[in-house]
């Protein structure tokens, strides 16, 4: 029984994925019910249905204490048949519809629309461009795709569960007062005004607080999952303290909010019960003047004043439910400021697959500056033909990851175009255009999965054999044989750790090397692949590198001028300008930038960010292969 209603709505069905999701909460909320329309219209009528039999079960009450004033001989005569039926249906009848209301929220609805929504969210923030993910925590990123899927199955939880049921409850009540004595609505309909009142102050309120408390918890999660995943700078700069401080100001940012929400918990809870005492003593006060003055019966009194005391414990509930109702849309209106971001960088909609037939690459006045003044790549022309291998030099900050990352469309270049084989990279499917292109960096940070899923990633269908043949020839079958993680996972089935923690930057570089290998795609892009390696294993690498470089079009940036001084040709970028360009000897007899780089290399490093200041320069070259060599 439980399968049929969980399995009514299946989350994870094929939909077409919407590039601009709506920015107002309903319409958000609306698109991912879609699939649990009928859910909700059954949900909706049981609820009404469970309501009402609630309302007639009063009644129900009040018509017993009435036929009680009659002769008790006479009861079962005149009403055994109904008594009969009234049980037949509190034993059989009602169980039944309350298990199908019960089954449809917690099988039906709970555990799948969150599901859907925490899938759907996901699939959607992936899509989202690298720039994109820049722009913001991870940690308060994942935090939205957790929070918001259950406040939302809470919001449909609690409109079936307790908005949906009340509303029928309360409508159902002013029928049957108003059928007893029309008078006796006229306090239940007071209070409903001011009860009305009441919910629209709080829910007024409530939504705001709540999503400022869930704004701020997320702030939390950003700062603390920041200090995590860079606990060995922390460490490294002994700044335990500094990033306590740094959690405990959004810590107390969290408290601040959460504290002004619990305020108005508080003011509705003390309206409420003033609210409820007037009802009480409005109803059941009219209703025993009423009885005394001969115009009601024992029996509705009874049922006005069982009515009243349901109500009266029914509307804390209610309002719990609906101040709840309305905090969880605040998480996911929260939510929304991460899940509805439209998605910018996507692949128009007559995007063909990339047709890479050469590689020639053309860059055609390219400008990037990341929406700044300066910075990025300015005015950059150049045609690579294909098979052409060019090593990128310049200083740091000269532009050369940007020219790889607008290469692989992890962003849209400002002004001027990108051209591969003679088609716009703007134009064709990002999935194609990456598939073309195999990139090796500086900071190759693996996947928390094992070493063979990470060598796989480059191409999974490939078999064991090829897999092991690129991990060769990456120069990392051996020691990938000698690892053993925690588990008592070995080789290749060893896990990595998180971004690959666990391997040397060396080891990590050659398994990222390896799945280049497997992918084997007709453009190579590497950001100083072999700037982790020592001398011996760069070596070994450099050939393996040499080979790969075979028939493919070549970009390397390298900070060792001496891994690219073979390279056909070398581009010196400088202030995101291409500031030269030709083989080598060319460079070096021309006596410019590239010769004072050549010049100033010591033992095969160059330097560096500021070149006229020799004293300094020597010293970071000595020290720092990294940030300071260039
Ligand atoms: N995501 C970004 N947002 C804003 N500005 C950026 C971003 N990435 C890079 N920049 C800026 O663009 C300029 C070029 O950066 P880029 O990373 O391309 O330099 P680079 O030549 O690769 O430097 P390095 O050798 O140090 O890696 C720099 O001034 C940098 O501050």
């Amino acid at each position: 029984m439980f399968r049929f209603f969980e399995n009514l709505v299946d989350p994870y069905a094929p939909y077409s994925p919407n590039d601009t999701p709506p920015r107002r909460l309903l319409p958000f909320l609306f698109q991912y019910a879609r699939p649990f329309r009928g859910v909700f219209v059954l949900a909706t009528v049981t609820s009404v249905l469970t309501a009402s039999i609630e309302i007639g079960l009063i009644a129900a009450m009040g018509w017993v204490v009435d036929i009680l004033e009659g002769d008790p001989a006479q009861v079962w005569g005149a009403h055994g048949l109904t008594l009969m039926a009234l049980g037949f249906f509190l034993l059989f009848l009602r169980p039944l519809l309350n298990a199908l209301d019960v089954a449809l929220l917690n099988q039906a609805i709970m555990p799948n629309l969150g599901t859907l929504i925490r899938y759907r969210a996901h699939a959607h923030v992936l899509r989202q461009s690298v720039g994109w993910f820049e722009n913001d925590f991870a940690g308060r990123i994942a935090n939205r795709i957790m929070q918001t899927p259950p406040a939302a199955g809470e919001v449909a939880f609690q409109t079936f569960d307790a908005v949906t049921f009340s509303l029928a409850y309360i409508v159902g009540a002013v029928l049957l007062l108003g059928d007893s004595d029309p008078r006796l609505t006229i306090p239940l309909l007071g209070w409903m005004i001011l009860y009305g009142l009441l919910i629209r102050w709080t829910v007024r309120n409530v939504s705001p607080a709540s999503k400022a408390s869930a704004d701020a918890r997320s702030l939390v999660t950003g700062r603390v999952v920041d200090a995590y995943t860079n606990v060995q700078s922390v460490k490294m700069f002994a700044h335990d303290d500094r990033e306590l401080d740094y959690a405990k100001e959004a810590i107390e940012k969290a408290r601040q909010t959460f504290m002004r929400e619990m305020r108005l918990y508080t003011t509705m809870d003390l309206a409420l019960n003033a609210l409820n005492g007037l009802l009480v003593v409005g109803v059941v006060g009219l209703a025993l003047t009423l009885w005394m003055q001969g115009n009601a019966t024992a029996g509705v009194v009874a049922a006005a004043t069982a009515l009243v005391l349901r109500l009266n414990a029914m509307t804390g509930w209610i309002m719990w439910a609906t101040t709840s109702l309305f905090r969880e849309l605040g998480i996911v209106q929260e939510g929304m400021e991460t899940i509805a971001q439209p998605i910018t960088l996507r692949d128009t909609p007559d995007a063909q697959p990339l047709r890479l037939t050469d590689g020639r690459i053309e860059l055609k006045v390219l400008s990037h500056h990341y929406g700044q003044a300066s910075g990025g790549l300015d005015h950059v022309t150049l045609t690579i033909p294909a098979g052409q291998k060019v090593g990128l030099v310049g200083r740091s900050g000269a532009g050369k990851s940007t020219l790889v990352k607008l290469l692989l469309r992890f962003y849209d270049p400002e002004a001027g175009q990108i051209l591969i084989d003679g088609q716009d990279v703007t134009r064709v499917t990002q999935a194609s255009l990456r598939e073309g292109i195999g990139m090796v960096q500086q900071d190759s940070s693996l996947l928390h999965r094992s070493v063979r899923d990470n060598i796989l990633y480059g191409r999974p269908d490939a078999t064991e054999a090829e897999m092991i043949a690129a991990a060769r020839q990456a120069h990392a079958h051996d020691f990938i044989l000698g690892l053993r993680d925690a588990e008592g996972r070995a080789g290749y089935d060893a896990q990595v750790g998180e971004r690959g923690v666990k391997l040397s930057g060396g080891q990590r570089q050659r398994i990222s090397l390896a799945r280049v290998i497997l992918k084997n795609a007709p453009i190579l892009l590497l950001d100083e692949a072999t700037s982790a390696l020592d001398s011996e294993v760069e070596a070994a690498i450099q050939d393996t590198l040499y080979g790969m470089m075979e028939g493919k079009t070549v970009i390397a940036i390298a900070h060792r001028l001496s891994t690219i001084a073979h390279m056909d040709r070398i581009l010196v970028l400088d202030g995101g300008r291409i500031a030269e360009d030709g083989p080598h000897e060319v460079l070096l007899a021309r006596g410019g930038l590239y010769a004072s780089f050549w010049a100033r290399q010591s033992g095969g490093f160059l330097a560096l960010d500021h070149p006229e200041d020799d004293t300094d320069t020597d010293t970071a070259t000595d020290t720092d292969s990294g940030e300071a060599a260039e």
